[in-house]
């Protein structure tokens, strides 16, 4: 049975997608079957695979789960889309906003992610959710349907402070909603290691955080080389295979293949 992860902080741009992705495809090369699922309507996870445009996208995460909520069938592969790198995409544009509204009316409406990503387990080894920046219905229906949330944290102050909230949701889901759900880590992300500011933060989480959640040892360093490997739709091992991203984030996922064992 596949492992389910979401990749969330309700804090904007602080490598989400970028996680995803190079996570997602760091498990590919590893051998593993990975499904990843864009859980946010600007569809940046989408748009960063090579589909430039989500909103033209026919069938999305939001398809599926207006599938689910009328309770019509979907076909095997519905909405799938087989990438060059080995992964799968579930992909997502706008239409995830308008459903979110819709969802406010709908009965148990926390569970419709949960009831897709459970007829996917058994396909995948991994299915990585790209959660959005907001801790709103979509957020919660992603924990509710997952095993672990990656916490993915810009190393600056503000982000840091933000972390409260998310840990207390990510409470409440797992008292009320999840009860297996546990955070997988913390991931400091766009470390400047050249400024002391950058590892004053780094420790920084570790004292506030390190003795509750476990953070990954591995940390993103900043490069311009992440904004370029996504304007071309391609993975930083493709764009930059001997980079230290690349090098970061093939450890990040040795740590998180570790961590099963
Ligand atoms: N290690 C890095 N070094 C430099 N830039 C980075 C790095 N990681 C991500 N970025 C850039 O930061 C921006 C935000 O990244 P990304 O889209 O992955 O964040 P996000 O948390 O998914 O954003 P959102 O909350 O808007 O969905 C992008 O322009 C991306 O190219």
């Amino acid at each position: 049975m596949g492992k389910v992860i979401s990749v969330a902080n309700q804090k904007g741009g602080v490598a989400k997608s970028t996680t995803t992705l190079n996570l997602g495809v760091g498990l590919a090369r590893q051998g593993k079957k990975v499904l990843l699922i864009d859980a946010d309507p600007q569809g940046s996870l989408t748009a960063s695979l090579g589909y430039v445009e989500p909103d033209d996208i026919g069938t999305t995460l939001a398809t599926i789960m207006m599938n689910i909520i009328n309770d019509e069938e979907i076909a095997e592969d519905e909405g799938i889309l087989h990438h060059e790198e080995q992964v799968d995409l579930l992909p997502a544009n706008i239409e995830l906003s308008a459903l979110e509204v819709t969802m406010s009316n709908v009965m148990s409406r926390e569970l419709i992610m949960k009831e897709y990503i459970d007829t996917m387990r058994s396909r995948y080894d991994y299915i990585l959710i790209d959660c959005m920046p907001s801790l709103g219905m979509m957020t919660i229906n992603a924990l509710v349907a997952s095993d672990t949330v990656l916490i993915p944290v810009q190393a600056a102050y503000l982000p840091v402070k933000g972390l409260q909230q998310l840990i207390r949701t990510i409470s409440m889901v797992k008292k009320r909603l999840n009860r297996k759900l546990t955070i997988h880590g913390i991931l400091l992300t766009m470390v400047d290691f050249r400024t002391n500011y950058a590892k004053d933060i780094a420790s920084r989480v570790r004292e506030t955080y390190g003795s509750k959640i476990s953070i990954f040892e591995n940390v993103i360093p900043l490069s311009v080389k992440v904004a370029e490997a996504s304007a071309e739709g391609k993975s930083i091992y493709c764009h930059c295979p001997n980079g230290k991203v690349s090098m970061a984030y093939e450890n990040l996922t040795q740590e998180v293949l570790e961590n099963e064992k």
